[in-house]
């Protein structure tokens, strides 16, 4: 199972400063949402620069011109991009064509989702490169909200997902359990007073 590290900041320069110290733990790395519009995507140029080795990971969540918004952000230098799940058909397909015309993936965020094994399946289907199966940290800091669904909805999609919404040492391993191709840590290690020794920390927690 990948690492891959979410970086919810809001300057390139603080990004930077992030990726430098967890580089060495993680398979993947993020720009959060918030970073991007921040920032711009001359962020997600300056990570790819500075971590060539690494897949770069831009969570642009597009929702509506897709080829177009997958497009600038590959150019940029991002590896992967987000589309939303919840997007239309056409839209998930716009994105797939220009991750083919870069030689890139589409990744599909299954935020808000109501059936997310369902919707994982059919936009496999449509191309993409796997689904997360996402609880965003609004719905986590919802009453009653539990992790576990999220577990259960990759298991029973039958395609390949990766977690994110909290995934932290204690429950990394149950990530790794549920047939996770990666787990997406935010908070757990930008959150930490060492960044690199958390990153290392989750690493060494996947058995
Ligand atoms: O995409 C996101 C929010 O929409 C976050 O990056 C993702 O949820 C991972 O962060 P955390 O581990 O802090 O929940």
């Amino acid at each position: 199972m990948k690492l891959q590290f979410a970086m919810d900041t809001l300057t390139t320069e603080a990004a930077l400063e992030l990726a430098a110290a967890a580089a060495p733990h993680v398979d993947i790395i993020e720009l959060g949402t918030p970073l991007i519009k921040s920032a711009g995507l001359s962020a997600i140029t300056a990570i790819k620069a500075a971590h060539p080795d690494k897949i770069v990971f831009a969570d642009l969540k597009t929702m509506d011109a897709g080829e177009l918004e997958a497009d600038i952000a590959f150019s940029a230098g991002a590896d992967l991009v987000t589309v939303l799940g919840v997007a239309g058909d056409s839209t998930i397909v716009g994105a797939v064509a220009a991750a083919k015309k870069h030689g890139k993936g589409i990744v599909v965020d299954l935020i808000g989702v109501p059936d997310k094994a369902k919707r994982a399946a059919e936009v496999v289907a449509l191309g993409a490169e796997f689904v997360e199966m996402h609880a965003g940290l609004d719905e986590q800091a919802e009453e009653g909200f539990t992790f576990d669904t999220l577990l259960d909805d990759g298991k029973k999609s039958g395609v390949p997902f990766s977690v994110a919404g909290g995934v932290k040492v204690g429950t990394i391993a149950s990530v790794q359990q549920s047939g996770a191709q990666v787990a997406v840590a935010g908070a757990a290690i930008y959150g930490a007073p060492d960044v690199g020794a958390a990153a290392a920390e989750l690493r060494a927690a996947i058995v």
